[in-house]
């Protein structure tokens, strides 16, 4: 069994910018690099989960996003960071269209995505890691059976409630510090 690190994209890896799909305007956040590197040397595997609804709202074209995605991988290759593998859901329930409208156990907060992670790649679930920066991606790990997962403060912003609920990290270093 491996041990993961279960990444959301927008708001984690890169800058939150609503619905981004332009590779111009994707900027990667300060020290996510070093941050993935340092869990990549303590032998994580490393798993992005990402709602991509702009897809299924009509805003972008899966082709789109396969073209950002692509390019998301192969920067992070040129720094010899090996992400394991993208999951990613194009549905949503109310504003999806035609095929896209629905409510998918992969879309996060459900857990579905997080799952077939676990079945895929033999996942060692509790020592597994998550970090988003909106409510539901922590929900979604809480779902999969993730014992730590961390609210991270660049993306979305986080009310009184959220910071009395969850732990919050303003990078992923800090989770050593933990
Ligand atoms: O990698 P993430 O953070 O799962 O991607 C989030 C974006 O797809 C998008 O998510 C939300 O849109 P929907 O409610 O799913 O339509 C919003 O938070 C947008 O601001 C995000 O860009
Ligand atoms: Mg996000
Ligand atoms: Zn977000």
């Amino acid at each position: 069994m491996k041990k993961a690190l279960f990444l959301d994209r927008d708001g984690v890896i890169n800058n939150e910018v609503n619905y981004l799909y332009k590779i111009e305007e994707f900027k990667f956040i300060e020290g996510i690099k070093e941050g993935i590197k340092k869990f990549r040397d303590k032998g994580y595997i490393i798993i992005i989960i990402t709602n991509q609804a702009g897809v299924g709202r009509g805003y972008y074209t899966a082709e789109e996003f396969f073209l950002l995605n692509d390019w998301m991988l192969k920067e992070l290759e040129k720094d010899e960071i090996e992400i394991t593998k993208v999951y990613y859901e194009f549905s949503h329930p109310d504003k999806g269209i035609g095929k896209y409208k629905s409510d998918s156990i992969r879309r996060k907060p459900n857990p579905g995505m997080i799952l077939e992670a676990i079945e895929e790649f033999d996942i060692d679930i509790k020592n597994s890691i998550l970090v988003g920066d909106k409510e539901s991606d922590i929900i979604a790990g809480e779902r999969a059976g993730i014992l730590n997962n961390y609210l991270i403060t660049t993306g979305h912003s986080i009310n009184e409630r959220l910071k009395k609920k969850y732990i919050l990290i303003n990078n992923l270093l800090e989770i050593f510090d933990k």
